[in-house]
């Protein structure tokens, strides 16, 4: 949809997040710009499974989830994590409305066939409450869980696959990833890490081959190349800051762009 921009916010960053992006959210949101916000909160979910006793475990950056965890999970993004983005988005003098995939079925999902428990695989995306929530001139703040078609299950997703799913659903102009790191980043032959300014799907394919990419940034790259092949213009890999949120809503760039297919010139 015209003009729309997917914010996907980690849970590695959530405690870092300067006042100032949030008060960049609310200066997008004055100017027009119809924001969205998928969160994460994986480190949260880990402190409150580690209260319970319960020891995280992850494939490839996807938590496996029993039921115990699910509850855990469900707790920790749809209750803390949900409202204090809301509550930090209203200081700010941001209008935010915070929902989860299960509200208004927005996230339908089926148990995945893969080794992970309680992990949803998404069906279908339905876009009615953050279209409803955008048109009333809120910012849909939106936790990854999901409902069966039926009602009666819920499942665990992956934030970034939240995030890509419902950015495709929108058809969102970008999805701008917000993460611990200032982008993709591979080592260099004198040792240190330089951010990949622009990747495409072969050289992701690579970096996972070569553990360049590994764990949360495995998720992220997928679903960044899924949210692109169901026509979504632009995503981007950045820090939480609002000078990194508002150069790429001013098309300038930063992180790491990820493309199909890296242009020829
Ligand atoms: N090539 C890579 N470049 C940058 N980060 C990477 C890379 N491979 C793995 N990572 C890890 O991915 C993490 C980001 O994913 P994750 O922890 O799931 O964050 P978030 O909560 O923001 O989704 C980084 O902190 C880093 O540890
Ligand atoms: C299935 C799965 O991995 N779900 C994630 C949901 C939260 C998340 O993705 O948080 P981040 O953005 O901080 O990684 C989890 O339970 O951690």
């Amino acid at each position: 949809m015209e003009g729309i921009v997917v914010i996907k916010c980690g849970g590695s960053t959530m405690d870092q997040l300067p006042d100032s992006f949030f008060q960049a959210i609310a200066k997008l949101q004055e100017e027009g710009k119809k924001l969205v916000i998928v969160h994460g909160g994986g480190p949260a979910i880990n402190a409150m499974l580690d209260r319970v006793q319960i020891v995280p475990q992850f494939v490839d950056g996807l938590r496996v989830t029993c039921e115990d965890t699910l509850g855990v999970v469900e707790m920790v993004l749809c209750g803390s994590i949900n409202k204090s983005l809301v509550r930090r988005l209203t200081q700010a003098g941001a209008k935010a409305w915070g929902v989860s995939g299960i509200d208004g079925q927005t996230l339908v999902a089926q148990k995945t066939s893969k080794p992970l428990g309680w992990v949803g695989e998404i069906q279908k995306t339905n876009i009615g409450i953050p279209q409803a929530i955008l048109s009333q001139g809120y910012v849909p703040v939106i936790a990854p869980l999901s409902v069966s078609a039926d009602g009666t299950e819920h499942f665990n997703v992956n934030a970034d696959v939240a995030a890509g799913a419902i950015a495709a659903a929108l058809a969102a102009e970008k999805l701008v990833m917000v993460t611990d790191v200032p982008g993709i980043l591979r080592p260099q032959t004198d040792g240190s890490k330089a951010v990949v300014k622009e990747t495409s799907a072969d050289d992701i394919a690579q970096m996972i081959a070569d553990e360049v990419i590994t764990g949360g940034m495995i998720p992220k790259v997928q679903s960044a190349l899924d949210a692109l092949g169901q026509g979504v213009d632009q995503v981007v890999i950045c820090k939480g800051t609002a000078e990194d949120l508002l150069a790429v809503c001013a098309n300038q760039a930063v992180g790491t762009t990820v493309r199909m297919k890296v242009k020829q010139d």
